[in-house]
């Protein structure tokens, strides 16, 4: 049977002006792949915020295997533009999440570590280039590349995807199925995007206001969704 990564249950979450969840219930099993759609402000970030504690939900729970403070988590945001002038190369970016220590320079294994996520995210060629001069598609590979340095349990995709063309999104999805398939990284994937919603998730989760949708993506139905992005 597979391992409950995180089971959310029942959670409800207010503003002053508005409801954004009501009692939304769904599970991320161990190696799950979650596509969760809806349209804009149906709460896709909200839930990504209660997920990493940013915020506390009015009513319900979210549980995680084995605890909160265990779980690693990666997160790749939406693509926003990085100042040209940015100084650090890819390379450096990518080994910022490696510093948990006061020292400025990285440990042995450390840099083990980054060589190997640099390779794996096929990143080696341009680790010298400054991030700010890399195109959108080599700064969300960094991104991604960054999130998954520390191997996390869980990879929460923030629309990170969203505009890049579509080579690009092909293949920051590619190197998530890799990391998916091969090293049973269970992953969250917000997106506006069916295509790739369908074409890599096992799992799905339609947001709508109010009431929620989720299952084998097997049982998605576009139809749902288009219904829901002009509800
Ligand atoms: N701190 C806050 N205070 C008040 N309202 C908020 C706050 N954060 C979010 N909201 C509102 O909650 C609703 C849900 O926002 P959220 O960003 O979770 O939606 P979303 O589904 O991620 O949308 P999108 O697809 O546009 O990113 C929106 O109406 C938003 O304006």
């Amino acid at each position: 049977m597979s391992e409950p990564v995180l089971d959310i249950k029942n959670l409800t979450v207010a503003f002053p002006d508005h409801l954004v969840l009501n009692d939304l219930s769904v599970q991320l099993n161990k190696g799950d792949f979650l596509s969760v759609v809806g349209q804009n402000g149906v709460g896709k970030t909200t839930l990504v915020r209660v997920i990493l504690h940013q915020l506390a939900p009015q009513k319900g729970s979210v549980t995680y295997t084995p605890n909160f403070k265990q779980m690693k988590i990666g997160y790749v945001p939406q693509f926003r533009n990085i100042d040209e002038e940015y100084p650090l190369s890819i390379r450096d970016f990518v080994g910022l999440n490696l510093h948990d220590s006061h020292l400025s320079w990285l440990s042995k294994n450390e840099r083990k570590k980054l060589n190997r996520i640099i390779k794996d995210t096929n990143l080696e060629s341009i680790q010298n280039t400054p991030l700010g001069e890399a195109s959108g598609g080599e700064k969300q590979k960094a991104y991604l590349a960054q999130a998954l340095i520390n191997d996390p349990d869980l990879l929460i995709l923030d629309e990170s995807t969203a505009s890049l063309d579509s080579v690009r999104k092909f293949e920051l999805l590619d190197l998530v199925q890799e990391f998916n398939v091969h090293q049973n990284v269970s992953v969250l994937f917000i997106t506006h995007d069916i295509e790739l919603a369908q074409k890599y998730a096992n799992q799905y989760l339609l947001m709508r206001h109010g009431s929620y949708e989720s299952g084998p993506i097997s049982q998605f139905k576009e139809a749902d969704l288009e219904e829901a992005e002009h509800a």
